[in-house]
């Protein structure tokens, strides 16, 4: 892969390619992953080239972007070469918000961002956010994937809640939200915390989410808050491999983890390390390329 970088004055990476009308599903699934949106747009109508655009999560390095072009690659057999420009950030975000419309996830909630006002709907619990430069609004088959699957589990009714790489906080406020209980948010990423404290106070939900930041399990307040009855994670396939340890850990007996953030052909590594800590697989789903698993810990698993 050949990598150009244009560089201006400012501070939010743009990362893009152009790539053939085939593969344009499987960059868009690729880049979204470690990108706080993506758009795409056609640049050759004729020849079928599309450039697939996303901002890059401050929260993610050079790995994850190596690994998440190398993916693209593999599943739609085309190398394509990446452009990265930093950008102007206040700008950008206009413009992306502009470009969200409202969109139902699942059968019980309704995300939009706040430059609209969507008319309520019966049924579902109303979103409003502003993604900023943090990961989560609600497009990504991770994001959705997560939000189903906690529909699903609602009815345990878990009391002690984390959502461990919170983005802009949309699975932290559904959860609240949904299950009226307190949730912890914490995230790697300065902004992402940020961006989530701010968009609790939109959505009236501060009293319930508490936003800190932290790495991983070492992040003092989720050791002080566990064990939980439900964590959410949805980062990549390989930080969840190295963190299933510390979650089967910190998971009370009989509390579920809603894991995501891995392609369905990365299901297999992620269960295989997670069921060597002793967790069951409840369910896999799917939204597109992404795949969600619902774990449980036993009640019965031994020390
Ligand atoms: C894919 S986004 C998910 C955001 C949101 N939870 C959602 O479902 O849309 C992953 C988030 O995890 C954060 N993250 C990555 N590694 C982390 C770590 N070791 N500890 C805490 N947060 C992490 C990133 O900064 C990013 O905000």
């Amino acid at each position: 892969m050949t990598v150009t970088r244009r560089r201006h004055a400012t501070d939010l990476e743009t990362i893009a390619v152009t790539v053939r009308e085939a593969s344009v599903e499987a960059y868009e699934s690729a880049i979204g992953m470690i990108c706080t949106t993506v758009g795409i747009f056609e640049v050759d109508e004729a020849e079928r080239f599309w450039r697939v655009e996303g901002v890059k999560d401050v929260g993610y390095g050079e790995d994850a972007l190596a690994s998440a072009l190398a993916i693209a690659a593999l599943t739609s057999g085309e190398d394509a070469t990446l452009e990265r420009t930093l950008t102007e950030t206040e700008g950008w975000l206009a413009r992306t918000y502009e470009s969200f419309p409202a969109q139902p996830v699942g059968e019980r909630f309704l995300v939009q961002g706040s430059h609209l006002d969507t008319a309520p709907e019966a049924g579902r619990i109303t979103i409003t956010l502003d993604a900023g430069v943090a990961f989560g609004s609600g497009e990504h088959g991770s994001t959705r994937g997560c939000l189903r699957a906690l529909e699903l589990i609602a009815h345990r009714k878990p009391r002690r809640i984390l959502d461990l790489g919170c983005g802009s906080g949309i699975l932290a406020m559904g959860a609240a939200a949904l299950l009226k209980r307190p949730v912890l948010a914490t995230d790697i990423d300065p902004w992402s915390v940020r961006v989530s404290a701010e968009n609790a106070v939109r959505n009236q939900l501060s009293r319930r989410v508490t936003c800190r930041l932290g790495n991983g399990w070492s992040t003092p307040a989720i050791r002080h808050a566990a064990p939980y009855d439900l964590v959410f994670a949805n980062i990549l396939a390989r930080p969840l491999c190295l963190m299933a340890h510390s979650l089967a850990a910190n998971l009370a007996p009989g509390g579920t983890a809603i894991l995501a953030g891995l392609l369905n052909k990365q299901v297999r590594m992620v269960l295989a390390a997670h069921r060597r800590q002793g967790l069951v697989l409840e369910k896999h789903l799917r939204e597109g390329d992404w795949g969600t698993l619902i774990l449980r810990k036993p009640y019965d698993r031994k020390p």
